[in-house]
């Protein structure tokens, strides 16, 4: 099948420091892709690459065949969790219609299909409770499933979504990873999925593209998330040790992408 996403010798450096050179990856539509790493990886650069907001240094990124450019309408953004301010002057349903119509020239919907359509979006998500609510009234937690719902609105070919469990409890952790994985199933929609932690999605996951020291590990999760190549990523040993159904990594050096700063201090911790 033809790729949604691609990369072809990507590389992309800030300064004298890479944080991935010869990247060359193909996204299927329909393809779960998760990416992972610690922090400053480079995990949110590479969604900014396919949302044409970060230049490579190198190599060719392209969306649909084309190559990647601003505001495609090919792609649903969850951005990372960011409040709104207390007094924005938009309701909860407002948010998710302009997702439904807000960037549409020519022909609107009807606002009462408009209407419709934000209510089963809200109701999806499980923010129907509070759809007439300001949104800087909101918790954080809130506010992110109606970014959810706004991003699932045009029914995207490409959803990206950046970090989009932080700040929800459990069980709407659970919920928008399986809306996600369901847009993906039922639309055929590729996900790329940036997240430090895999075990809410493990279940969805295709395939995963681990960032670290630089360098990169493409694979299935069986694959990847491994003793040894995650210690040959980190340049230090790790363990990776798996506990009904989890992945748990063990002895991870302090977060940082930087080999010469990965000091004797470790931690153990859940996280990838
Ligand atoms: N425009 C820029 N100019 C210079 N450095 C940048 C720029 N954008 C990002 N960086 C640096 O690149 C590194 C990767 O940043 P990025 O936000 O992609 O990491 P991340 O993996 O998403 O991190 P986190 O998990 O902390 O969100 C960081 O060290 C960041 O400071």
């Amino acid at each position: 099948m033809k790729s949604v996403v691609s990369l072809k010798g990507a590389c992309l450096k800030f300064g004298q420091r890479t944080l991935w050179e010869d990247l060359d990856l193909d996204i299927r539509p329909g393809e779960f892709f998760a990416v992972l790493g610690p922090n400053g990886s480079g995990k949110t650069s590479f969604l900014k690459v396919l949302l044409g907001l970060q230049k490579l240094h190198s190599g060719e990124a392209a969306l649909g065949g084309r190559p990647v450019e601003r505001g495609s309408s090919l792609i649903g953004y969850i951005p990372q969790q960011k409040s709104f301010a207390p007094d924005t002057p938009m309701r909860a349903r407002d948010l998710v219609a302009l997702g439904v119509d807000g960037h549409r020239w020519g022909i609107r919907l009807s606002s009462a299909r408009t209407s419709r359509q934000v209510d089963q979006l809200l109701e999806l998500v499980g923010a129907s409770d509070y759809a007439n609510v300001p949104v800087g009234q909101l918790s954080g937690g809130e506010q992110q499933r109606l970014r959810v719902a706004q991003a699932l609105a045009t029914d995207p070919q490409v959803l990206l979504c950046d970090e989009p469990l932080l700040s929800l409890d459990l069980h709407h952790q659970q919920a928008v990873s399986a809306l996600i994985s369901k847009q993906s199933r039922e639309h055929n929609s590729a996900v790329v999925f940036v997240t430090h932690e895999i075990n809410p999605i493990i279940e969805y996951v295709d395939r995963v593209l681990y960032l670290a020291g630089g360098r990169f590990r493409v694979g299935a999760p069986d694959e990847v998330m491994t003793t040894e190549v995650l210690s040959d990523l980190y340049g230090s040993h790790v363990e990776v040790i798996r506990a009904n159904g989890r992945i748990v990594v063990v002895g991870l050096p302090d977060a940082t992408t930087h080999h010469h700063h990965a000091e004797a201090d470790t931690m153990a911790g859940e996280v990838a």
